[in-house]
């Protein structure tokens, strides 16, 4: 575990910051506030780089983590000053990213984020060492620095191109699953909202389930039963989070798109979290679904973990939240599972009924 000081913005949920810090396998030693100037950026004035530099040797941490968005300019000065490792919100989630992917497309995608995220500092890396500013990096001078910089673009180039290979194999997949009539169920949700646990509850399967961010990165489909005669696909998918910039959306897009196509879209939400915390991860997931063209008739609203706040907590989590319809489950104790799968099966039941009303044979004598 590496040691490292945190930087957080004034007003930014501390708790996420030290959950993050956690799943990248930083052991925080102390916590300082800085200042947000304007969306996106943090503000770190040349006094404060040299106050955070300092209490950092003291405490003889190897990096210092910044809970917001740095400038490549800011980050170089800060790692001038310091002499450890800087690490801003992007570069820790990409950091998780790397530590929990498994598959060789979640490995590319991950792979592709954090080349983007390179470019850029490699760019002022560059411009810095021509102005004289800085030796090199590592002992590398402009030169080495600028064939890396090249290697890198083309790099991102050939990753592309793969990645659109699985997008395609997956649009192969998801034509021979329509073809085969089952309807599709996706899960979605805030990263920790606890889709896979209700993956594994209505699936019969055996996932990976931690208290960490981001343990899902790849999507898996199993058959669900839905009562009766009746089954669906349903898919486990990656966790949201805010601020993702949009590169890192880009990314995991083919992943994502699964909820583009699917007939239900389950929105998972941990109700046992405090109100202001739910608010802001509710609004958070309605943007991205939004993004991806996912419209409210087929999402279901699923208020999870009411074994932790009981019934009237998680009531009155709904009503600030202006929601009517939902469903209450514990996906860990497998509490209103059946309610759950009514719930799909009528939407799926609309569904199919406008489907045979917009068809043109139903018209047809
Ligand atoms: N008490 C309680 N804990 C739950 C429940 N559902 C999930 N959890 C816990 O919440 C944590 C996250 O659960 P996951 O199922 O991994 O969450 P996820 O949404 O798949 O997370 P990502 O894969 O990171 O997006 C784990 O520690 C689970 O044990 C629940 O109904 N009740
Ligand atoms: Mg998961």
């Amino acid at each position: 575990m590496r040691r490292a000081l945190l930087a957080v913005e004034r007003g930014v949920d501390e708790s996420e910051a030290l959950e993050l810090m956690e799943s990248a396998d930083y052991e925080v030693v102390e916590i300082v506030p800085v200042r947000k100037i304007g969306e996106g950026r943090t503000g770190i004035s040349t006094g404060k780089a040299e106050e955070i530099s300092e209490r950092a040797k003291e405490a003889g941490v190897d990096a210092i983590a910044v809970y917001g968005r740095l400038s490549s300019s800011q980050a170089f000065n800060l790692m001038k000053e310091s002499g450890v490792d800087v690490v801003d919100r992007d570069k820790l989630i990409l950091e998780i990213f790397a530590l929990r992917a498994r598959t060789p497309e979640a490995k590319l995608q991950v792979k592709m984020a954090e080349l983007t995220y390179e470019l850029p500092r490699l760019r002022e890396l560059i411009r810095r060492i021509r102005m004289g500013e800085q030796p090199g990096l590592y002992g590398y001078g402009e030169y080495e620095v600028e064939r890396h910089y090249d290697h890198v673009r083309k790099l991102r180039i050939r990753i592309g191109r793969e990645l659109r290979k699985y997008s395609r194999h997956r649009e192969v997949q998801r034509q021979g699953r329509r073809r085969w009539g089952m309807p599709v169920v996706s899960l979605a949700g805030y990263t920790g909202a606890g889709k896979t646990t209700l993956f594994n509850a209505l699936s019969k399967e055996r996932r990976p389930v931690t208290g960490h961010a981001f343990t899902t990165l790849t999507t898996t489909t199993r058959t669900m039963w839905l009562g009766g005669d009746r089954h669906a696909l349903l898919t486990d998918t990656v966790g949201f989070l805010s601020g993702l910039p949009h590169y890192m959306i880009e990314a995991f897009k083919s992943t994502l798109e699964e909820l583009k196509y699917a007939d239900v879209v389950l929105l998972i939400v941990d109700a046992s979290e405090d109100p202001a915390v739910v608010r802001r991860k509710y609004e958070t997931s309605m943007e991205i679904l939004q993004e991806l063209s996912v419209e409210p008739p087929r999402v279901l609203q699923v208020l999870n973990k009411v074994d932790r706040v009981g019934m009237d907590g998680v009531v009155k989590v709904a009503a600030e939240l202006g929601m009517r319809d939902y469903v209450v489950i514990s996906a860990k104790e497998r509490l209103g599972m059946d309610e759950l799968r009514r719930n799909v099966l009528r939407i799926l039941e609309a569904e199919e009924r406008q489907e045979a009303t917009a068809s043109p044979e139903a018209g047809a004598v």
